[in-house]
């Protein structure tokens, strides 16, 4: 249905491509060079192995489309996305967990780094994971007033990786995001405009989507090569500690999610979330 509603607006219903894998589905705009990405994977889009691996291979094919924009947005009602899959942190297997890791990592920098402007189009709850999906892109524009983002790893009794931190960093500036990393905060829409962590809230997905689109055409009188060298420049300071640091961060996250503090808190998270 969202789907349907891009191509309406951007009015392509003849020249546009668009590939479904099971859990993703993109569309690319010819004429606009627009690429819309749109989360689909039931319940709550949490971020799996597998699904992260579409994602980056996405990311990939987009980068040969050479597309000029892309929006990032959820199909189902009242989530973007819940972050990583909390289920994959339960008595982890830690080749998995290594796995689902590094591919996060790349999964980051790719989004992090694109060559072409994005936009999250957050339609929905957005914690952790989703969050740092949705900071990773040059805009956001979230649905309000009712959903809610945020970085809430410390109530789930785990540290977000420095990269998360960094992002948020990047996005509201050292002393705000301390304050909501360390509390784990859930922002609403309005809280989130506030301090910065979207750029704009909007009534409904259809104004989000417009907004998303107004901000990519900001882009079109811009040289591709001037935008991804200032992007580079700004972001560079953000992802180097990752970049050089990608096995100590592993080693990191490994380690600590198999001691037995934090899976006790990780069981306790799970069973909160099933009442
Ligand atoms: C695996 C190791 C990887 C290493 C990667 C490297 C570094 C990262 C390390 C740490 C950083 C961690 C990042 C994270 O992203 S942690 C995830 C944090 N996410 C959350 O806390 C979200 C929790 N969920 C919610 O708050 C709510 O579910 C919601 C998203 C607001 C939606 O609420 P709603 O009321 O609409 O739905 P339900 O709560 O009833 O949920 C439906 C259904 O989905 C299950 N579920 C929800 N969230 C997750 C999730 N993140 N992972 C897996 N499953 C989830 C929930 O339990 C329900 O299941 P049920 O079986 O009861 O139907």
């Amino acid at each position: 249905m969202l789907r349907r509603y891009i191509l309406n607006k951007t009015n392509t219903f003849i020249n546009y491509r668009y590939a479904s894998q099971s859990m993703l589905q993109s569309t690319i705009d010819d004429k606009l060079g627009i690429a819309t990405l749109v989360m689909n994977k039931p319940p709550v889009n949490s971020l799996n192995l597998e699904f992260l691996e579409e994602i980056k291979s996405q990311l990939t094919q987009f980068k040969n489309d050479k597309i000029r924009g892309m929006i990032l947005t959820s199909d189902l009602q009242k989530i973007f996305c819940a972050g990583l899959d909390i289920t994959e942190f339960s008595n982890p297997n830690p080749e998995r967990l290594s796995k689902i890791c590094t591919t996060f990592q790349d999964t980051w920098l790719a989004l992090y780094l694109t060559q072409f402007p994005t936009v999250a189009v957050i339609n929905g709850h957005s914690p952790a994971g989703g969050c740092l999906l949705a900071m990773s892109c040059d805009y956001r524009v979230m649905v309000g007033p009712n959903y809610t983002i945020g970085l809430n790893e410390t109530k789930l009794g785990i540290v977000a990786p420095k990269w998360f931190q960094d992002c948020m960093v990047a996005v509201i500036g050292q002393r705000k995001a301390e304050v909501s990393l360390t509390t784990g905060k859930m922002y609403t829409t309005d809280q989130a405009l506030q301090i910065g962590l979207v750029d704009e809230s909007v009534p409904d997905v259809d104004n989000a989507i417009n907004k998303g689109i107004q901000f990519l055409n900001n882009f079109q009188k811009i040289s591709p090569w001037a935008y991804k060298m200032t992007k580079d420049i700004r972001r560079q300071p953000t992802v180097q500690w990752l970049i050089d640091n990608k096995q100590k961060d592993l080693d990191f996250v490994v380690k600590s999610m198999m001691s037995p503090n934090v899976q006790k808190s990780i069981g306790l998270y799970l069973q909160s979330l099933k009442k």
